[in-house]
């Protein structure tokens, strides 16, 4: 072989053997890289454990949150509010009456006309509540919500017409911890959510108020929405801190305010620790912000930028969009983790479309699925463990002797629980492993859609100032 054939061929080997050591490089660097990616999803996976055990833990601690709030105000971080609330509807409610339901995201007005159980006439409108009103004036939030009210009372048809010489009743349900004095007054006590204004019934209280109308046996209620809380039917003598007479049904509806929960054995991650110290309302509502609507994307969001800075898991740049909080909705993870596509196209869409990434490999997609069910199923078991909590507290996490048959109802509303299935059904499950067959059997879950419009507009017919004389004539 002539001298320069040798030579072209030594330079050929020379550059393949590079092109060699440079794909071994690249492959050894990328499967450090991606070594360094795994490591970070399962130290996230391990710290978001919920094992059985810890599962108790968790409801234990809430039980025993829940005598400590009802035993004094401030007695502990659960709020455990006196809801005024002693008579839920029964059933018999007649008339048309009016609804406010303001939650973290929408903003509704209902009209409804109450007569026979099952054949409630309801008219709504919903409102997406703009975000310059949640960080701004109380004046111009309600400024807003009344105009929008008088729009639809300009509505109102023949139909739903009330009797002459009376006025309107509406019931408000307000998604914000509000410390009550009256049925129909009190105070708030923060606000929650993406609301942080300066200077409001609770839905959780009309859920349960809704539930009951249609079902004896609800005996709480839960929202998992844009946040979360749950209310449930207290017996009156069973709160020390409550100064005022005996109602004559003997119960009481709590609002616990269980979004401020917190917990030693709460599995909280550095991303909990970093949202919490970012978020509005630092070292406050911190149960909330492991389970609900508002923060389970944005949870998601903080891991994957994570593996982006220090594994370069979409490449050796940092996606600018990964690094906005809450660009990734929990409608967004849901889709993403709901993906029954084999190469998983609705995950490569969404990452596309609002964190700008393209390109990315099936297996790094199934990465960012994997993610989506740790935050999606912690939040969800942890919903349990909250349930069975108050489940312990009255008595009712148990099957009692002559008790078999005796159900108990939990009434859900949010559009988390509504529209996120995996996540409801983690909750099931874990429902199921905590109680047992026995006791899972007469405890029910069920969505009780809407309960908060309907409760509300329920309980201002159950307080209607006309409600006697209805009853007289
Ligand atoms: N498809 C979905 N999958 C998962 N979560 C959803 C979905 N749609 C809505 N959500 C969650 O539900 C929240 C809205 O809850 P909703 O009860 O309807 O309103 P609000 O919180 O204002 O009372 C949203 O903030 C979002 O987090
Ligand atoms: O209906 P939303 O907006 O999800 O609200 C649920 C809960 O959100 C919490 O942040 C509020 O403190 C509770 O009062 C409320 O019930």
């Amino acid at each position: 072989m002539g001298k320069v054939a040798v030579a072209a061929a030594v330079v050929g080997v020379a550059a393949v053997s590079a092109a060699v050591v440079l794909v071994v490089r690249h492959r050894m660097q990328s499967s450090g890289k991606w070594a360094k990616a795994m490591d970070i999803v399962k130290e996230f996976e391990e710290k978001c454990a919920t094992p059985i055990a810890k599962l108790r833990q968790v409801a234990d601690a809430m039980t025993v949150e829940m005598h400590a709030g009802l035993a004094s105000d401030g007695g502990s971080k659960l709020k455990m509010l006196i809801s005024y609330v002693d008579n839920l509807p029964t059933g018999d409610e007649t008339g048309v009456f009016y609804a406010l339901d303001l939650g973290g995201t929408n903003f509704r007005v209902l009209r409804v006309k109450l007569g026979e159980v099952d054949n409630v006439k309801k008219e709504f409108e919903e409102v997406s509540i703009p975000p310059e009103l949640m960080i701004g004036k109380s004046d111009d939030l309600f400024d807003f919500i009344a105009g929008e009210l008088a729009k639809f009372v300009a509505t109102e048809g023949e139909d739903m017409q009330i009797p002459a010489g009376t006025q309107r009743e509406l019931g408000f349900t307000f998604s914000f911890p509000v410390k009550q004095s009256s049925i129909a007054g009190g105070t708030l006590v923060r606000w929650t959510k993406g609301f942080n204004i300066e200077d409001a019934v609770n839905d959780t209280v009309g859920t349960l108020a809704g539930g009951r109308y249609t079902d004896p046996d609800v005996i709480a209620a839960v929202i998992l929405g844009t946040g979360t809380n749950a209310a449930y039917v207290e017996r009156a003598n069973a709160i020390p801190k409550w100064q005022g007479l005996l109602p004559k049904s003997g119960e009481m509806v709590i609002n616990m305010e269980w979004g401020n929960f917190r917990s030693s054995h709460l599995p909280l991650s550095e991303y909990d620790e970093n949202l919490d110290s970012d978020s509005l309302n630092p070292g406050e509502q911190i149960y909330e912000k492991m389970i609900s609507g508002m923060y389970l994307g944005e949870i998601v969001r903080r891991v994957l930028l994570k593996m982006a800075e220090e594994a370069e898991f979409f490449g050796d740049t940092v996606p600018s969009k990964l690094e906005k909080p809450f660009i990734l909705r929990t409608p967004d993870m849901s889709a993403m983790h709901h993906d029954s596509t084999a190469d998983l196209r609705v995950v490569a869409t969404k990452l596309k479309d609002i964190l700008e990434i393209s390109n990315t490999s099936l297996k790094m997609r199934k990465v960012v699925v994997e993610l989506c069910d740790i935050v999606a199923t912690r939040g969800a078991r942890l919903s349990a463990a909250g349930i069975l909590g108050i489940l312990k507290k009255i008595g009712r996490d148990t099957v009692k002797e002559g008790e078999e048959n005796h159900k108990s109802v939990i009434a859900m509303d949010g559009g988390l629980f509504e529209h996120y299935t995996k996540f409801r059904n983690a909750m099931q499950t874990a429902m199921d492993e905590l109680l047992g067959e026995e006791a899972s059997r007469n405890i029910i879950i069920k969505l009780s859609n809407d309960g908060s419009g309907l409760g509300a507009a329920l309980l201002a017919a159950s307080h209607s100032q006309y409600r006697e004389y209805a009853e007289s004539t």
